[in-house]
């Protein structure tokens, strides 16, 4: 049995998008409620209280300032960090992640704008090293000008992209479309891995970017020959991070850490949906896949709000995608979990079921 260590911090949030017009014309009402004061969100008789509640009126710019930052100063410091997005088809996963195509400055999501922030920070951090040591040549006089801090001697990032698909991961950096399903496999000191998935290089966050487009496009296409929408699986992006940095006695450490933004499969009941056969079949194992997923969260979040030291049992080997994310969760990282919803009574039981 896997205790979760004592120090991850996960966080639940709830984003309402504002009515579309497509709900409008079908004469949908809003009729969910959120006070982001006391942190609740209501519908019908029902109030559910949250870490954090974005109305529908919060900019994606005054969502990332809210959410991202302490999750960037963790994976900085080198601990990993998650964001995953909740919700039914059309709910505005997408739109708070960021991979819409051609979004604009202010509606660019999560995804971009922690790419810019990450990049001017890791650019500024080794500037500064490389002035201080441009000051004072010598180790030991740089190690004076600075002596409690240490300097980034240098970085090295790269992205990787996979989907989740019922139980098989598939690389979506692979361009083939007879794309093999990957194996998942445990090292000695208990860490997870996908093996034979590609990690691409980056430089900067417009290469970052790049890949994150290149997988999503190799999603869609893949997702049409298969006969299913996108939104049929959980896509995984992940910033992988290797920096060293010298201490003030000339010691170079290097730290690892990974950044990963999921984009969990719509949330749509098959009553709903009316699926049958093949579609419901894929409806049982995404939802296996979530309650597993939602089981684990709670596992944490319960932790979290314990904060005694308490080891609480996780259970991550219940699904392909806990166990994937078994890292991505441990140790000291942050994790922020978001549901996204809409805010029409079209849309009221999906919502209900969401909440
Ligand atoms: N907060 C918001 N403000 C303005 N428009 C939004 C917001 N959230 C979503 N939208 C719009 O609603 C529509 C659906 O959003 P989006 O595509 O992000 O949903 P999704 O949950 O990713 O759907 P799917 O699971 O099908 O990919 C889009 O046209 C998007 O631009």
């Amino acid at each position: 049995m896997a205790a979760a260590p004592s120090s991850s911090q996960v966080r639940v949030g709830v984003r309402i998008r504002p009515i579309t017009c497509k709900e409008s014309s079908e004469g949908g009402k809003q009729v969910v409620e959120a006070n982001s004061f006391d942190r609740t969100v209501s519908l019908s008789k029902r109030k559910f209280t949250y870490d954090s509640v974005f109305d529908s009126n919060v900019s994606n710019e005054d969502l990332y300032s809210s959410v991202a930052p302490p999750l960037l100063d963790a994976f900085l410091n080198g601990y990993n960090a998650t964001i995953l997005a909740y919700g039914q088809t059309g709910s505005g996963k997408t739109y708070t992640m960021g991979s819409e195509a051609g979004s604009s400055n202010d509606t660019l999501g999560l995804i971009p704008r922690f790419l810019d922030a990450m990049f001017a920070s890791l650019f500024d951090q080794k500037n500064k090293s490389v002035q201080s040591v441009l000051k004072s040549p010598s180790k030991s006089d740089s190690a004076d000008a600075n002596p409690q801090s240490p300097s980034l001697v240098g970085f090295k990032v790269s992205a990787s992209f996979l989907e989740v698909y019922g139980e098989d991961i598939f690389d979506l950096l692979d361009d083939n479309d007879d794309r093999e399903s990957l194996k998942l496999r445990e090292k000695e000191d208990g860490e997870v891995f996908v093996v034979g998935l590609r990690k691409t290089p980056v430089v900067n966050a417009a290469a970052a970017m790049e890949v994150l487009n290149t997988g999503t496009m190799n999603r869609t296409t893949a997702a049409t020959l298969m006969n299913h929408t996108s939104s049929r699986s959980h896509a995984v992006f992940t910033i992988h991070l290797q920096q060293t940095t010298r201490t003030a006695e000339g010691v170079d450490i290097t730290t690892s850490s990974n950044m990963t933004f999921v984009d969990l499969a719509g949330s749509e009941r098959m009553k709903k949906t009316g699926a049958e056969g093949e579609r419901m079949k894929e409806g049982i194992k995404i939802n296996e896949g979530l309650l597993a997923l939602g089981n684990v969260i709670n596992a944490l979040a319960d932790e979290t709000r314990l904060n005694s030291g308490e080891k609480v049992y996780v259970p991550y080997r219940a699904s392909k995608l806990t166990r994937l994310l078994q890292d991505a969760f441990g140790g000291n990282s942050q994790t922020h979990f978001l549901a996204c919803v809409s805010p029409s009574d079209t849309n009221a039981s999906e919502t209900i079921s969401t909440l």
